[in-house]
């Protein structure tokens, strides 16, 4: 017997949205950083870093292979671009100690900054090189160390389905499936096909067999469940189906969570789970701005048309004065 509840995305957003500050000082509204951007793809970890600024983070950075750096850092100044990871065909000629002493300087270069991050989005447009994924593991578990909460998306999820202990029973940990990562996940951890006629029961017994960690699966309805609660959210969203939503709504999450913890924390008699409300307000967030957008924009609306109605969807709810 399912007993999804649908949640009430924007009392979540009103809850969790710290009000504009001038006693505040930059870095306490959010610092996030992106784990992804290799040579196919630079747009996921874009769309994922700018909208975490544009909901209100204070500052996001992005970790990306050499060559993926210039062409980041050229969509915008506003980002903090680190080429710092290597794939494979980098480090082709080199010896095992000497692949040994890359993947070293690369976990290195992410460790200097790992204390300074509210949250980690891991894996939009990550690719699947083998040798720039193992570097990624040794990040997923340096987070775990420091209890940097982390989302995973993309690749991220493709590595993540294939070494699952690397997020097993890690409460901070938030995966964010689409369709055929949701698919991977179920047939791999549970060892059966998905089952549309219990999605929310599925959904909460694959999160608790993971150990508890939280998972979004996107879709027409978002679904959320830490392996206890199963939340939906259903606010009518777009019918475009262009590539990038997904990478928006994983910044979305990073900065929601850091918010929702910030004030837990400071709240005692609030009990609420923080994984859980960042995911309902990105996901409410995420579909408002994708419903403006296409009121707007209509058939050509494109993720990047989505990002540029992220103010005024959160404006709507929670005014800044
Ligand atoms: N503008 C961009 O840069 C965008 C990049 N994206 C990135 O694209 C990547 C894939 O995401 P999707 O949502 O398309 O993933 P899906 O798993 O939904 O689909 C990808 C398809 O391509 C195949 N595929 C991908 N990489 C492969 C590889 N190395 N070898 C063999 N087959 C491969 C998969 O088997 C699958 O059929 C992610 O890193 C994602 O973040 C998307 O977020 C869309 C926007
Ligand atoms: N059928 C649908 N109807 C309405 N909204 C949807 C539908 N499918 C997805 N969405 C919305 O789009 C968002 C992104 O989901 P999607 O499945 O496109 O992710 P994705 O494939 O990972 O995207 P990306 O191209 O960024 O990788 C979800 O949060 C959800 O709100
Ligand atoms: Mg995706």
């Amino acid at each position: 017997m399912s007993s999804t509840t649908e949640a009430d995305a924007e009392s979540v957003l009103r809850l969790v949205t710290p009000s504009l500050d001038l006693k505040r000082h930059k870095g306490q509204a959010g610092k996030i950083a992106v784990i992804g951007g290799c040579r196919e793809y630079t747009g996921a970890p874009y769309f994922a870093a700018i909208s975490a600024l544009k909901i209100g983070a204070d500052l996001s950075h992005v970790f990306c292979t050499k060559d993926a750096a210039p062409v980041i850092k050229s969509y915008s100044p506003e980002l903090i671009v680190h080429p710092v990871l290597e794939e494979s065909y980098t480090i082709s000629h080199f010896s095992e100690e000497e692949r040994r002493q890359v993947q070293e300087k690369v976990v290195g270069e992410v460790e200097k900054w790992m204390e300074i991050f509210d949250c980690l989005v891991i894996g939009p447009g990550l690719g699947r090189d083998p040798f720039l994924l193992e570097c990624v593991s040794e990040i997923m578990l340096l987070a775990r160390k420091f209890n940097v909460p982390f989302v995973v998306d993309g690749d991220g999820l493709f590595l993540v389905t294939n070494s699952i202990d690397l997020v097993n029973s890690y409460p901070l940990a938030v995966l964010t499936p689409n369709v055929n990562e949701y698919k991977r996940l179920v047939q791999k951890v549970m060892n059966c096909e998905v089952d549309e006629e219990n999605t929310g029961d599925q959904l909460r017994s694959l999160a608790k067999q993971i150990g508890g960690v939280t998972i979004l699966r996107k879709g027409k309805s978002d679904l959320i469940s830490n392996g206890e609660i199963v939340k939906s959210v259903s606010i009518y969203g777009s019918p475009r189906r262009c590539g990038g939503q997904g990478d928006i709504l994983s910044g979305s999450v990073a900065v929601f969570l850091s918010w929702s913890q910030q004030l837990i924390s400071g709240h005692e008699s609030l009990s609420e789970n923080p994984a859980i409300l960042g995911c309902i307000a990105a996901s409410g967030l995420l579909r408002k701005a994708a419903s403006l957008a296409f009121t707007k924009h209509k058939r050509s609306t494109l993720t990047s048309d989505i990002i540029g109605c992220l103010g005024e969807s959160l404006e709507d709810i929670c005014p800044a004065s």
